[in-house]
């Protein structure tokens, strides 16, 4: 499979040497794990006060009904299916960001920054949104760049659960390596999951206790 990372500090650190640039370890296990095995886990990419201000606000809009129904596809073309997913969605406007979203998004595009100026990767745009899976929900094993997006390339998924969250809730995601063999995650608060939007099939397993809440979204290219 190809990867689509050159790690540049792998090839020539002195040339950071003559720039402002700081090496950040987080951001570099994260692409080393990338480079190896196309996705990455990391357990502390938010911390506990960081997630409780997101999972209020995730829970506030749903409790507003700001959420609809989760479609298959893409804006343009929604076709709701619940056999396939049963999520709830709610897109995130970073113009319009509060202050958890801002939050949010200062991690998330300092990352893009930095795989932008290690990486060569290209990022232009991203999109995300909450997502809440109500118990019963799940969604089905599949990739992401279905339909006409192929301009994904990383997924993110941040999850938002209580700290209380048990893994006997379900909800786990699974990756499907190419090789064979598949990852299961439980969605622990603060966790985030990376992974290769046009290379790893992934689904949710049901939720069989509780809901279960995330930030989801994509990192594209031109
Ligand atoms: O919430 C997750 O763990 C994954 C969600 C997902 O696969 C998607 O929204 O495309
Ligand atoms: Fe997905």
């Amino acid at each position: 499979m190809p990867g689509y990372f050159i790690n540049i500090l792998m090839l020539n650190t002195e040339l950071f040497e003559q720039v402002d640039f700081e090496v950040n370890l987080k951001f570099e296990k994260i692409i080393e794990d990338l480079l190896k095995d196309q996705y990455s886990i990391i357990d502390t990419f938010f911390d506990a006060s960081e997630i409780e201000i997101l999972r209020t606000a995730t829970l506030q809009k749903f409790e507003e009904d700001q959420f609809k129904k989760s479609a298959i596809g893409n804006r343009t073309n929604e076709v709701i299916e619940k056999a396939i997913r049963g999520d709830f969605i709610l897109w995130i406007d970073e113009q319009k960001a509060d202050r958890a979203e801002s939050i949010f998004f200062t991690k998330i595009n300092n990352l893009v920054a930095y795989l932008n100026k290690t990486c060569f990767m290209g990022i232009l745009h991203k999109e995300f949104h909450y997502a809440v899976y109500p118990t019963g929900t799940f969604y089905k094993r599949h990739l992401d760049t279905f339909q006409n997006d192929s301009r994904r390339k990383l997924s993110i998924v941040c999850y938002l659960n209580e700290e209380n969250w048990l893994t006997t809730n379900g909800g786990e995601l699974v990756i499907y390596k190419p090789y064979g063999g598949e990852e299961v995650i439980y969605p622990m608060p603060g966790r985030v999951v990376i992974f290769e939007s046009q290379v790893l099939e992934h689904e949710v397993k049901k939720v069989t206790n509780d809901q279960r809440l995330s930030i989801t979204g994509w990192l594209k290219t031109r």
